[in-house]
This record gives structure tokens, C-alpha cells and sequence, in this order.
């Protein structure tokens, strides 16, 4: 039998998906991906899956169309991709902030909110190399007052997660016995 999440009904909720939420640079992708493989779970990086139906990078994106339509087309990706039957799903960090995405992730799957100070955030970001346009180059203070100040706009949506982590020490032997899988 093929496994199939159908869009907007209960069939995902029964199908261990996982989905990590979280700011920018909280780890989200990294940590995905580490936990996929040692639970032999598949992976999807909403990010990446956005870039692949979008045929260009976030950043070009953001760029010809804007933020209101890279949020509609990352939650079109979110809710449409068929995901296996146990995934691991990175989400953007702005995908639990939008429309009734944080609602759909817990509907469909574990949700997990991996948090970080903003200035551990700032010290991250820097040393990133993956393009963020939302940040728009600020680096330092400027840096750390803007994660501040948007951090606590979206915090509110990444406390909806039905697990919130400390992204200072995970481990994925230590995410396996929080989220029982
Ligand atoms: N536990 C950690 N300790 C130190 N650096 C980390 C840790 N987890 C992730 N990073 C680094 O932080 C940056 C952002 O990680 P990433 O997984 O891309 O975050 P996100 O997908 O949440 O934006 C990357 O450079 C990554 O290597
Ligand atoms: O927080 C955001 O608004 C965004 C986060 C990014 O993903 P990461 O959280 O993986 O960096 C990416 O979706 C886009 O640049 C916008
Ligand atoms: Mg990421």
C-alpha cells in the first residue's frame, strides 16, 4: 500500500510525522535531518521542497514576489506534500506564524518548538551560510535587537508545539525519549 497524507482531513495524524518549528537558525534543519536518520525516518526540508516547486531559491523568491506570496506558497507546500509515513519535517520559521499552519501541524503530527535565546539565535545566524532574507544582512546588535523584537511577535505560534526543547543541549537520543518514537 502506498502511503498518502490526503490535504485537510485526519489521515496524517496516525502517520509519525514529526515536525520541528522554531526561529530562524534554532536548528530546525540540522536536528531534522540528524533525528531522521538515526530513527530511519525520512526527511523533507520544507524550505528545500519550497525552492524545488518554486524553481529558484528563497532568496529570488522573496525578491520577484514578496513575503505575502512566499508565505501562501510555503503553506501550500506544507499542506500539500505527500508526506511518507514517518517523516521528519524542517519547517521555515515563519511556517507556524501564518494562516492556521501551527493548527494543521498539530492536527497532522508531533510538533516541536526548539528553543534558543536571541542571542544564541544572532551567534548562530552569523555563522550560517543559508541565505535569510528576513534578516536583510543585519548582523551584531542590530541583529540581536531585531531577533528580539520578532522572536516575541512569533513566540506565541511556536508555543502551540505540543514539545518545546532547549536547543542548547539536544541530542537525538535525548529527542527520541522526549517525543516517545
Ligand atoms: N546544537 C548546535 N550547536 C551549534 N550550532 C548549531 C547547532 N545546531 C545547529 N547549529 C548551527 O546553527 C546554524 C543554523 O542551523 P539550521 O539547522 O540551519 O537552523 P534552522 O533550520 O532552524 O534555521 C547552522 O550553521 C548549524 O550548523
Ligand atoms: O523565519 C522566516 O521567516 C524564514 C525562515 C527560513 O527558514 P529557516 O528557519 O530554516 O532559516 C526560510 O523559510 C525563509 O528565509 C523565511
Ligand atoms: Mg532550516
Amino acid at each position: 500500500m502506498i502511503d498518502i497524507s490526503v490535504n485537510n482531513d485526519d489521515s496524517g495524524s496516525g502517520k509519525d510525522l514529526i515536525f520541528f518549528v522554531g526561529f530562524m537558525g534554532c536548528g530546525k534543519t540540522t536536528w531534522g535531518r540528524k533525528l531522521a536518520a538515526h530513527l530511519q525516518y525520512s526527511f523533507v526540508d520544507l524550505d528545500h521542497a519550497l525552492e524545488e516547486k518554486a524553481g529558484m531559491s528563497i532568496a529570488d523568491y522573496f525578491s520577484s514576489y514578496g513575503e505575502h506570496a512566499f508565505r501562501k506558497l510555503e503553506s501550500s507546500v506544507l499542506k500539500e506534500t505527500l508526506y511518507p509515513a514517518k517523516t521528519v519535517i524542517s519547517t521555515g520559521g515563519g511556517v507556524p506564524c501564518f494562516f492556521d499552519n501551527m493548527e494543521w501541524m498539530n492536527a497532522h503530527g508531533k510538533t516541536v518548538y526548539i528553543k534558543l535565546s536571541p542571542k544564541t539565535l544572532a551567534g548562530r545566524l552569523e555563522n550560517s551560510k543559508t541565505e535569510r532574507p528576513v534578516l536583510q544582512g543585519k548582523k551584531g546588535d542590530e541583529l540581536v535587537a531585531f531577533i528580539t523584537a520578532k522572536l516575541a511577535e512569533r513566540e506565541g505560534y511556536y508555543e502551540q508545539a505540543e514539545y518545546i526543547v532547549n536547543g542548547i543541549d539536544l541530542s537525538v537520543e535525548g529527542l527520541q525519549a522526549e517525543l516517545h518514537v
